[in-house]
C-alpha cells in the first residue's frame, strides 16, 4: 500500500516515544514538538484571534502550555485554564515556562478559540460528569475548537467515548494515529482530522489506515482468463448474486460466471450466468482450474440447498470470499468450519455470530478472529477493518454514510472477488477492493443505490492507475 499512515495503541505510542528518548532526545523536547505542531496548526486554523487552552494534569496538559506560550509569544490573546497541579516533569517544566496566569477551569471566561489539552493517551477513565459538561460548553460556545492528540473523554484503543466528548473542529493526532482515530464513535467527534509528526519511528507498525492504492493496468499480452476468472455462486436471490457479479466484472476481472438457481434477465450480458439446479451442478460448473476467486453468500439463502451449494464451493479447491448468508450458515458450525485462506466479510451481527463476543477494540476483535479463522477478515461498519491472520490489519474510516443500503454488501463482496482473482494476493485484494468500494460511494454522491456504485468503478479505478 501506499502512504500508508500507522495507527498505534496506547502503549505502542508510549513504547515508540520510549525508542525516541532512547537515542537521546530530551524527554520534554518531544513536548517542545508536539506543542509546536499543535500550535502551528492553531495558528494556521484561527489566526489572532482569543484562545483559551485547557490544560490537564499530565503531558497532554504540558502540550497544552507550550502551545499558549508559542501563541501568545505570536501575538495571539492566550489564556490558559488548569485542571489543578501539573504531575509529570515535562508538563511542569512546560507550565513554568508559561508567564502568564493560570485560571481555574469552572470560572474561565469561554473564547472565541478553545485548545482542549485536558487529557490525552494518559485517559484512564470518563470524566467527572461536571468536567465534562464543562469542556463540552466552552467547546460549543467556541468559534474554533482543536483537541490536542484526542479529545478528553475518548478511550485511546478501542474509540469508546468514555463521558461526554463535544464536537471539536480539528483534532491534531501527534506523532501517529492512534485507534481511537480511525474507530467509532470517537472517529465522529471532529471535523477534520491531522497527523503531526513530532518524529516517532512508526515503521514496525503493523495497523495502517487505509490508503488509496497503486493499481495496475492489464498487460498487453494478457487475455479475459490471465485476467482473472471469478465464479459467484448464487442461489435463493439471483439479484444479490448479479450485482456481487457485475461488481467483479467493473473491478477489473476478466471475466465472471454468475453460478445461478434461477435464470434472470436476458439480453447481452457480459456476465455469463450458468444454471445450476443443485449442489452437483455448482461443483461441476467450478471444476475448472482457471477460476481465481470463487465469491459466495450474496443472495445464497439458508435453506438445505443454500447449505449444499456452500459445500460445493468450500471443496471446488479454488480461493473462497464468503459473505451475508454463508458467513451465516457457517456460524452454526464453529470456527473450525470457517475454510483457511478464505476471505470474510462478516459485519457486526455476522461476526458476533461467527466469533462470538471477543474482547478488545474492534481491531482487537477482527486480528484474532482472522487468527482463529487463518482467513482475511473484512469486518465492515462505517469504520472497516481488514485483518490478516499474521497480525496486519488496516482500517477504512470516513467513507460515505450513504453506503447504508440494501445491496453495498453484495458489490463489495463482487469486488473482494474480483480483485482477488486479479492480484492473487488476499491482503490486498481486501484492501483495493473496500478502498474502490469507498470511493465509488464517494464519487455517486447522495441517496444512491447499489447499482449506482457498479458506474462509478471504471473511474475509481482508473483514478489509481
Ligand atoms: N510521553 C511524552 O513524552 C509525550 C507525550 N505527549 C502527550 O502526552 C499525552 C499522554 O500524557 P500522559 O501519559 O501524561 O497522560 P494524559 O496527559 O493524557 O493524562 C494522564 C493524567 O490524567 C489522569 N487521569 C486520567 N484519566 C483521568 C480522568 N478521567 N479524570 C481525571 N484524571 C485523569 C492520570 O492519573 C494522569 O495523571 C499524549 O496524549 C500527548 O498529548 C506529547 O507531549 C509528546 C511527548
Ligand atoms: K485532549
Amino acid at each position: 500500500m501506499s502512504k500508508a499512515e500507522a495507527i498505534l495503541t496506547a502503549a505502542q505510542m508510549r513504547a515508540a516515544e520510549q525508542a525516541v528518548f532512547a537515542t537521546g532526545v530530551p524527554e520534554y523536547e518531544l513536548m517542545e514538538r508536539a506543542g509546536a505542531a499543535a500550535a502551528e496548526i492553531v495558528w494556521r486554523a484561527g489566526g489572532k484571534r482569543d484562545l483559551l487552552v485547557l490544560c490537564g494534569p499530565g503531558n497532554n496538559g504540558g502540550d497544552g502550555f507550550v502551545i499558549a506560550r508559542l501563541l501568545r509569544a505570536r501575538g495571539v490573546p492566550v489564556r490558559v485554564a488548569a485542571l489543578g497541579e501539573s504531575l509529570t516533569p515535562s508538563s511542569l517544566k512546560a507550565r513554568a515556562c508559561w508567564a502568564g496566569p493560570v485560571e481555574d477551569i469552572f470560572s474561565a471566561a469561554p473564547a472565541t478559540q478553545i485548545v482542549d489539552a485536558l487529557f490525552g493517551t494518559g485517559l484512564s477513565r470518563g470524566l467527572d460528569p461536571v468536567l465534562a459538561d464543562r469542556l463540552c460548553a466552552l467547546t460549543a460556545s467556541a468559534g474554533f475548537s482543536y483537541a490536542v492528540d484526542l479529545p478528553s473523554g475518548v478511550d485511546t484503543d478501542s474509540g469508546a467515548l468514555l463521558s461526554a466528548v463535544p464536537a471539536f473542529g480539528i483534532c491534531v493526532a501527534l506523532g501517529a494515529f492512534k485507534s481511537a482515530h480511525l474507530l467509532q464513535p470517537s472517529a465522529n467527534c471532529w471535523q477534520r482530522l491531522i497527523c503531526a509528526d513530532i518524529g516517532i519511528d512508526v515503521s514496525a507498525a503493523t495497523v495502517h489506515r487505509l490508503s488509496p492504492p497503486p493499481m495496475f493496468p492489464p498487460k498487453p499480452l494478457d487475455h479475459k482468463y490471465s485476467r482473472g476468472l471469478v465464479a459467484v455462486v448464487g442461489g435463493e436471490m439471483a439479484g444479490a448474486g448479479q450485482l456481487a457479479s457485475h461488481a467483479a466484472a467493473h473491478s477489473g476481472a476478466g471475466m465472471v460466471r454468475h453460478i445461478a438457481r434461477d435464470l434472470v434477465g436476458g439480453g447481452p450480458d457480459a456476465i455469463i450466468t450458468q444454471k445450476a439446479d443443485g449442489a452437483g451442478d455448482v461443483g461441476r460448473l467450478l471444476n475448472d482450474a482457471r477460476f481465481k476467486a470463487v465469491l459466495v453468500g450474496p443472495g445464497l439463502g439458508l435453506d438445505q440447498d443454500a447449505t449444499a451449494r456452500l459445500e460445493a464451493a468450500m471443496v471446488s479447491g479454488h480461493p473462497l470470499v464468503l459473505d451475508a448468508d454463508a458467513l451465516t450458515l457457517l456460524a452454526g458450525k464453529g470456527v473450525d468450519a470457517i475454510p483457511a485462506g478464505a476471505i470474510l466479510t462478516p459485519h457486526e451481527g455476522e461476526f458476533v455470530r461467527l466469533f462470538g463476543d471477543l474482547p478488545g477494540s474492534k481491531i482487537d476483535r477482527a486480528l484474532e478472529a482472522a487468527r482463529r479463522a487463518d482467513a482475511i477478515l473484512i469486518y465492515k461498519g462505517s469504520d472497516s477493518v481488514i485483518a490478516a491472520p499474521d497480525g496486519r490489519a488496516m482500517i477504512a474510516s470516513g467513507s460515505s454514510a450513504w453506503l447504508s443500503t440494501a445491496g453495498t454488501g453484495d458489490v463489495l463482496a463482487g469486488l473482494v472477488a474480483g480483485r482477488l482473482a486479479v492480484t492473487g494476493d488476499r491482503y490486498r485484494a481486501a484492501c483495493e477492493a473496500l478502498w474502490l468500494h469507498g470511493e465509488a460511494a464517494r464519487r455517486a454522491g447522495a441517496a444512491f443505490v447499489a447499482d449506482d456504485l457498479l458506474v462509478e468503478l471504471p473511474a475509481a479505478i482508473a483514478s489509481r492507475l
